[in-house]
């Protein structure tokens, strides 16, 4: 094999972990080692050389004392898998194993000693570090000469020792293990392990598929679920060849970094995971090419947003250099689309960015409006105000028969919603899924009200922002009319000219929607306008357990057909084990829609991570809670406060809390519209605001019968039913996403008496 010339160098997933904890001048001497391999691996200052008993395994000198460790993949692409001490590499070569995994046909490596030594230490509390001087424990080697998989002896039980307690995997055998994606060289470990500690000890360094099969048998599913749910979505479509690492390295198990700049980062200490291990589902879901519109599902913390990122910046490439700013990334809230701008130039550049129309769906449809209407005055409200204005009328009218609510509703869902402009189109249209059901002389009083209403708010020169969203979506759906006429008449599909001297083209060739579950009719119909039909022109990702905003619509009748393009996320990256149960809990027995006329479930929802368990605190008054959320606050000192964040079910009660933190000395911000007003604060805001966030330590307080859910929803038990259940499926889905925000620590506490949520 020839070594000269320049060689590619990746980062395996996992090795940073051991890379991060190295000392400053080490991380220095890999710094210079990496440019100096790339540029030429046989500079004999390196030391290039195989080491003996495993073919593709390479050591080469990073400075005196350690030794970098390369794993050939062909050609000239090298894999950095670990970077060890000297003696840690050439006294015990058995320590190290690597290979292709037969299910999954993603390369693996394995160092035995160092995954030994974790377990160690989690069985005996209180070891931590000082197991790092302990002797490492021999270990029998499990595979043949090479590494190479080749076929199992081992197919009886996996069991530990004769005696003490009884090994974690027992009950299935080798075989079933290697069919679930285990990997074959930690089997003889992984039955010694008797405690959950000593699992997650192994998992921390084991190879992700092997850390998640293991984690989810523990957990209580059967093989076959496991299979089902964690190994099917990221088995190799192909046969697997044990030997062809060339075609290993570019399946999406195989988890290296792909840039060049991603080991430098992690050396500097600004390494985001997310930008470069993607997990093989998400990368299967962020290259596919599909023929038109995609869902992408998942629970809370899965990577959505993060795939919904890494797709754009694909999409972006995949164009190549001009068309402007031909993609579209939208999500619902405003500090949510500040966040996406934020992340997207973490990961991708101004360049890439500067491509890309990053803004929220109702700037958006502002947007549309105000360029067909320039000079327009009118200021926009919403829901909550527009409720107030719904008062005043019903108040001057002396109207009694309906509360504000629900014209509001009726009026933004049904009326809006299918763009209905004649009293005689409402009194025909649908109103499936509106509970309190009306008859025709309903309807015509309904309609007067609307129509003043409208007035109303056409004298005070207001909008709501549903009320924009229609406008733009006409706007946008006549827009391509003409565009599709001229392109009849002119043959030509890319640059029209329109009467006035403007160039008429598709907004976009791709747009990208996060939070989409959020997204009303009127917003998917201006989307839709937006983008010609066909391949890869609209990705949603979204999850309807966390629908906060009544939006419930049916993608394939606005145009959007998603059937046969779905794909679903399960692992979470955010919630540890304990946090997760607590939330899913939370969800209760309501069944939920898939954004399309059928159903969604949270199948298959897991984490890897494990924490404390959530507090639950009961407080006697509002006061005493307040109390007890300062002497929260104040023993979390050991984070900085901007990793804290109080979630509240009413606005008063964010500046109640604000206001109580400060008293206490601790700095407090509570989260607007546009994000929290200081990043480095405590941050405090309603359930509402806490969407797509998330904190290391959360405290959602007031979790009481009368707020969560709130004292308004007890009017429709008797008059509307429908109307009831969806106010407590949408309580339900508020307190989720409040919960799934915490990363680490989450405390519940209330005053009065306990939300029914929380039984
Ligand atoms: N492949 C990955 N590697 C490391 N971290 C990841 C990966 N994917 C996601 N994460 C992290 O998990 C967290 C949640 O990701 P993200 O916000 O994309 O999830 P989401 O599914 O959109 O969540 P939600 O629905 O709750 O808003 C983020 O901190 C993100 O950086």
């Amino acid at each position: 094999m020839s070594i000269q010339g320049e060689a590619t160098l990746r980062l395996l997933d996992k090795a940073d972990k051991e890379i991060i904890k190295l000392s400053r001048d080490v991380k220095g001497a890999i710094y210079d080692f990496q440019h100096k391999f790339r540029k030429n691996p046989a500079n004999p200052g390196l030391h290039f050389k195989q080491l003996k008993g495993h073919p593709r395994l390479y050591s080469a000198r990073v400075n005196q004392e350690y030794r970098a460790l390369l794993l050939h993949a062909g050609e000239s692409d090298y894999i950095l898998v670990a970077v060890k001490h000297r003696k840690d590499v050439y006294e015990n070569l058995d320590r190290f194993a690597y290979q292709i995994n037969p299910i999954s046909g993603g390369i693996e490596f394995v160092d035995l000693v160092t995954i030994e030594q974790r377990v160690r230490e989690q069985s005996i509390p209180g070891l931590g570090a000082a197991a790092d001087q302990e002797p490492p424990v021999p270990i029998p080697d499990p595979a043949s000469d090479d590494h190479a998989p080749g076929p199992t002896p081992v197919t009886g039980p996996v069991t530990g020792p004769a005696a003490g307690p009884e090994p974690l995997f027992a009950a299935f055998t080798a075989g079933q293990l290697l069919e679930l994606g285990v990997a074959e060289p930690l089997l003889p470990l992984i039955a010694k392990i008797t405690t959950e500690d000593e699992l997650l000890g192994l998992a921390e360094y084991a190879p992700q598929l092997t850390s998640e099969v293991l984690l989810a048998l523990h957990d209580g599913k059967s093989a076959e679920e496991v299979l089902d749910q964690v190994t099917a979505p990221v088995t190799a479509p192909e046969p697997v060849d044990a030997d062809d690492y060339r075609a290993a390295l570019v399946r999406p198990a195989t988890l290296v970094t792909t840039e060049d700049t991603a080991l430098q980062e992690i050396l500097e200490g600004d390494f985001g995971r997310w930008r470069v291990f993607l997990h093989p589902s998400q990368r299967k879901t962020v290259e596919r090419d599909y023929s038109g519109p995609a869902r992408l599902s998942g629970g809370p913390g899965t990577g959505k947003t993060i795939v919904a990122l890494h797709r754009v910046k694909c999409l972006v490439d995949k164009l190549g250099p001009g068309h402007g700013k031909a993609v579209l990334l939208t999500t619902f809230n405003k500090n949510l689309a500040v966040d996406l701008r934020r992340r997207m130039l973490e990961l991708a550049g101004p360049e890439v960015v500067d491509r890309v129309d990053i803004v929220n769906i109702d700037s958006l449809a502002a947007k549309i409006v105000a360029e067909a209407e320039p000079g327009g005055k009118r200021r926009w409200i919403d829901d909550t105000k527009a409720i107030l204005e719904w008062e005043e009328l019903l108040g001057e009218a002396g109207e009694t028969r309906w509360d504000p609510d629900f014209l509001h509703a009726e009026w933004s869902h049904v009326i809006l919603g299918q763009a209905i402009n004649s009293r005689a189109d409402y009194f025909r249209a649908r109103r499936a899924g509106r509970g309190r059901s009306i008859n025709r002389e309903d309807r015509a009083a309904i309609w007067q009200l609307v129509e003043r209403y409208v007035k109303q708010l056409d004298k005070k020169e207001l909008w709501t922002y549903r009320q924009v969203a229609e406008r733009a979506a006409r706007l946008e759906i006549e827009r391509s009319r003409k565009i599709a006429s001229y392109e009849e008449d002119q043959a030509d599909a890319v640059k029209l000219q329109h009467d006035s001297g403007i160039w008429y083209r598709p907004r976009y060739r791709h747009i990208v929607v996060d939070e989409a579950q959020d997204l009303s009719a009127a917003h998917w119909k201006m989307l839709r306008a937006m983008v010609l039909e066909g391949p890869n022109d609209i990705f949603l990702a979204g999850d309807t357990h966390q629908r906060l905003y009544g939006n419930y619509v049916s993608l394939g009748s606005l145009g959007i057909n998603i059937r046969g393009r779905s794909a679903k996320l399960t692992l979470s990256y955010r919630i540890t084990h304990e946090i997760l149960g607590a939330a899913l809990g939370l969800l209760g027995q309501e069944e939920w829609d898939d954004l399309d006329d059928g159903r969604d479930d949270l199948t298959g929802y897991r984490s890897v991570l494990h924490g404390m368990r959530p507090a639950l605190r009961a407080a006697s008054t509002w006061e005493a809670e307040l109390d007890a959320i300062v002497d929260q606050v104040r023993e979390w000192d050991d984070v900085a406060p901007a990793a804290i964040a109080i979630c509240v079910p009413e606005r008063h009660m964010v500046s109640e809390v604000e206001n109580r933190l400060g008293k206490a000395g601790i700095m407090a911000a509570a989260i607007g519209p546009e994000g929290p007003k200081l990043y480095d604060a405590v941050h405090v805001g309603t359930m509402h605001r806490f969407k797509g966030l998330e904190y290391q330590r959360m405290i959602i307080a007031g979790v009481a019968e009368g707020l969560v859910p709130s004292r308004h929803v007890a009017q429709y038990e008797r008059s509307d039913a429908l109307r009831h259940r969806r106010e407590l499926q949408r309580t339900r889905s508020l307190l989720f996403v409040a919960c799934t925000r915490a990363r680490d620590m989450l405390v519940i506490s209330w005053h009065g008496r306990r939300s029914r949520f929380l039984a």
